[in-house]
């Protein structure tokens, strides 16, 4: 995952990013995608002269978009007329206090500040975000959906929502076309996730410790947690074989994993939060 230096938000938020999107049929799909009707407030991150955020605005109840270069700004007050259900807000997304209540997401973000962005609306509990289409750098989209899963952020973004990579995008749908290839990329809240969203907290930290040595065997990684006889129980349960590695778990089995450590072991056996990293 691309590494976020917050000493640096200005300097990586000047970087405009502008990759506006010029083909029709990708809004209209992204806006399909997403299922937005006259009961949904929706986010367009990034919304430069307003691509997206008009076709949108058609569908949804409100649409709220974001942008913080003035000159698009200008642009997109300039289209707007008198009545309208758009909200502009002129800041930083990675400043914009999010709203309290539930919100959809459709955007074509600014690709240099893709995983601040996602955990901002990913990986914070009291995000209302209920399903979201994002177009995203191909390489970011493989990342967040890759099978087996080394990473414990995009672990725990990933069970609380499906990350599922649609489609590629070719940079002619693009003005001017960005030197990377894209993704169509839908983010989806789980209705029924296998761990309760208030214990994200300790989930991380039980999660980063698990996936310190990815490949590690699996009861290699949790000798620390478990004790063997629990191994091999929780082996017999997972229907896993305890040689095969950490990583290669599925979203459903870390979740009874976690729970079994909140139901069975002592809590001060419990994997301890990692000290906040300022460059995550
Ligand atoms: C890829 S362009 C997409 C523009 C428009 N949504 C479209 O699809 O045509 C990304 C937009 O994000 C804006 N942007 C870049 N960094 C931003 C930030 N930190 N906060 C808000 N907007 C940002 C850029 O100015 C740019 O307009």
């Amino acid at each position: 995952m691309p590494k976020y230096d917050s000493r640096n938000r200005k300097a990586l938020s000047n970087f405009s990013g502008q990759h506006l999107l010029i083909n029709k049929f990708l809004i209209k799909e992204l806006v399909d995608l997403a299922q937005i009707n006259r009961s949904d407030m929706v986010i367009d991150i990034g919304a430069g002269t307003g691509a997206i955020t008009f076709p949108l605005a058609e569908k949804a109840g409100t649409v709220i978009a974001i942008e913080n270069d003035p000159a698009s700004i200008q642009k997109l007050r300039s289209k707007i007329k008198e009545e309208n259900n758009i909200k502009i807000r002129q800041i930083d997304v990675l400043r914009y206090e999010l709203p309290r209540s539930p919100f959809c997401v459709v955007a074509n973000i600014p690709f240099s500040i893709t995983s601040p962005i996602f955990e901002k609306f990913l990986g914070d509990t009291s995000v209302q975000l209920q399903r979201a289409v994002f177009i995203i750098e191909k390489g970011a989209a493989k990342r967040f959906t890759a099978d087996p899963m080394t990473n414990p952020v995009i672990l725990t973004w990933r069970m609380w929502y499906d990350i599922r990579l649609v489609r590629t995008v070719p940079s002619s749908h693009f003005s001017p076309p960005p030197s990377v290839d894209s993704a169509v990329v839908t983010v989806i809240r789980k209705k029924n996730p296998a761990v309760p969203i208030n214990l994200r907290r300790k989930f991380i930290a039980f999660a980063s410790h698990g996936l310190r040595y990815p490949r590690l065997p699996f009861y290699e990684a949790m000798n620390e947690v478990f004790t063997p006889p629990q191994i091999t129980k929780l082996v017999r349960e997972l229907r896993i074989d305890r040689n095969q590695p950490i990583c290669s778990l599925n979203e459903q089995q870390w979740g009874m994993l976690f729970l079994a450590m909140t139901r069975h072991v002592a809590s001060y056996r419990w994997p301890k939060s990692p000290k906040k990293n300022k460059r995550q």
